[in-house]
């Protein structure tokens, strides 16, 4: 069990996805376990220098499994032709979104079109 308390002061730093980023009516996509949204830092810093990124809205609450195995998975896949996982945001209304690099291109996409030529 949380201690109430500790609760509070973990609602209170969290750090927020919307007061970090811009994506608000930029949908790019949907996936089997969420929306996915083009976003750009509010300001530009260290941490996230000025470029495109993806955020990838979980669908339901909480850490389920399906968000579980896809943070898992991203997680372990570093290699320079893959998007990376950047960071996770835990919201204080348990919603979970992934933060990744900015794809212009969707491999499946591409893929598709070749075959159809
Ligand atoms: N990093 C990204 N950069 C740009 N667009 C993305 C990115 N990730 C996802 N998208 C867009 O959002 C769509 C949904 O992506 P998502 O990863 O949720 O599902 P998927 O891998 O396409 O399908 P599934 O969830 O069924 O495996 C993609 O088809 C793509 O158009």
């Amino acid at each position: 069990m949380i201690d109430y308390q500790f609760k509070e002061e973990l609602t209170q730093k969290r750090e927020r996805v919307e007061d970090l980023f811009y994506f608000e009516g930029s949908k790019v996509g949907r996936g089997t376990y969420g929306l996915v949204f083009k976003a750009i830092p509010k300001t530009q810093n260290e941490r996230y220098p000025k470029k495109e990124y993806a955020l990838k809205l979980i669908e339901g609450n909480g850490f389920s499994t399906s968000a579980c195995r896809e943070i898992a998975l991203l997680r372990e896949l570093k290699h320079p032709n893959l998007i990376r996982l950047q960071r996770v945001f835990l919201t204080n209304e348990k919603k979970v979104w992934l933060l990744l690099d900015y794809a212009e291109h969707d491999l499946w996409h591409i893929i598709k079109y070749h075959r159809g030529k």
